[in-house]
């Protein structure tokens, strides 16, 4: 079991990312307890590689402060205790994958494990002397994930790893991700685009948009502090919703002919939006609902700032 008082694997301090003209990250402060498995999303540009790139120690912060286990990034003790997936996965393609796991080994050797990172090649069924260029994108993935997991870091940061693998091989990673997760009590951070598959196996949730965190804390609360409401649409009412609830605790909602469906934020202490009776169908959302409704929200809903899980 994880210490309940351990620091957490990141922290983030009013963090601010610029690049020349273009500010990629807005005063961002957030956690992330260690021994979660976090999904890390929001849309194209939104941020999360810079986010990446800053927690390994790749970026500076232009303004605030990133800690991981409570060290720099880039430190000596943080880089041990980091393994990163990045998006274009650099491996150097004129070596075999034996050569590469070598590689790995050497980086690490105080605690590289070669048979977990040979097992995770041998199960994608990628022989060891096979050049890395010659592999597809999805097999580079799974040596990817070799070379960070045979580290046996206790921070895993994974940019979009599910991206170029078929749905297979997908559901095998987040296999193989949840086990050593279960077994060593790592922390992942997962970015991904595919909603879906962050269900069941994220329990916690960093949702940024326009280079802000939008929403941030454990996945289980936040979905119990919203409520997904479906009913005939009001027609008294010019958005359709209930005439008594609370327009600024609407994150989204959509109507398809009479049929409206909202996603509210519950009313403090209240296991349901104020202003909502029994003629609707009320229900806890899915990770999925919940992330895309923030995802969806307009800027009226982005304007109430982050929102975390009690
Ligand atoms: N090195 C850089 N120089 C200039 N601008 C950059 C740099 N890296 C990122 N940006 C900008 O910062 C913003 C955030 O980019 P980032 O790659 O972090 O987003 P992302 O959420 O990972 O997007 P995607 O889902 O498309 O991978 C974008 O506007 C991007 O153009």
């Amino acid at each position: 079991m994880n210490d309940p008082t351990a620091r957490p694997a990141l922290r983030a301090t009013a963090i601010g990312q610029r690049f020349r003209g273009n500010q990629a990250l807005h005063d961002c402060d957030f956690e992330i307890p260690a021994g979660r498995i976090s999904a890390l999303v929001g849309p194209n540009g939104a941020g999360k590689s810079t986010l990446f790139h800053l927690a390994t120690g790749l970026l500076r912060p232009t303004t605030g402060e990133i800690r991981v286990f409570g060290a720099l990034p880039g430190s000596r003790a943080a880089r041990a205790r980091t393994a990163f997936v990045s998006q274009d996965k650099p491996l150097y393609p004129q070596f075999t994958v034996a050569e590469m796991l070598s590689v790995g080994r050497r980086l690490s050797p105080r605690h590289w494990d070669q048979a977990k990172a040979e097992r995770i090649v041998g199960e994608g069924g990628i022989p060891p002397k096979s050049r890395i260029g010659t592999l597809s994108g999805g097999k580079r993935t799974r040596v990817a994930l070799a070379l960070a997991l045979g580290k046996q870091a206790d921070l895993l940061l994974l940019d979009e790893p599910l991206a170029d693998l078929d749905p297979l091989v997908r559901h095998e990673v987040m296999g193989l991700l949840m086990a050593e997760a279960a077994d060593r009590g790592i922390t992942v951070v997962i970015s991904s685009h595919v909603l879906p598959e962050l269900e069941n196996v994220c329990d916690h949730v960093l949702l940024l948009r326009d280079g802000r965190i939008r929403l941030a804390g454990d996945a289980q609360d936040l979905r119990e502090a919203h409520t997904r409401l479906t009913g005939r649409a009001d027609p008294g009412t010019p958005d359709g919703l209930p005439r008594g609830a609370d327009r600024g605790a609407v994150v989204h909602a959509t109507t398809t002919g009479r049929q409206l469906t909202a996603l509210l934020r519950n009313a403090p202490g209240s296991p349901l939006p104020s202003g909502v009776d029994e003629r609707w169908i009320t229900a806890t959302p899915s990770l999925e609902e919940l992330l895309l409704a923030h995802l969806r929200s307009g800027p009226r809903s982005a304007a109430h700032g982050a929102e975390a899980a009690a």
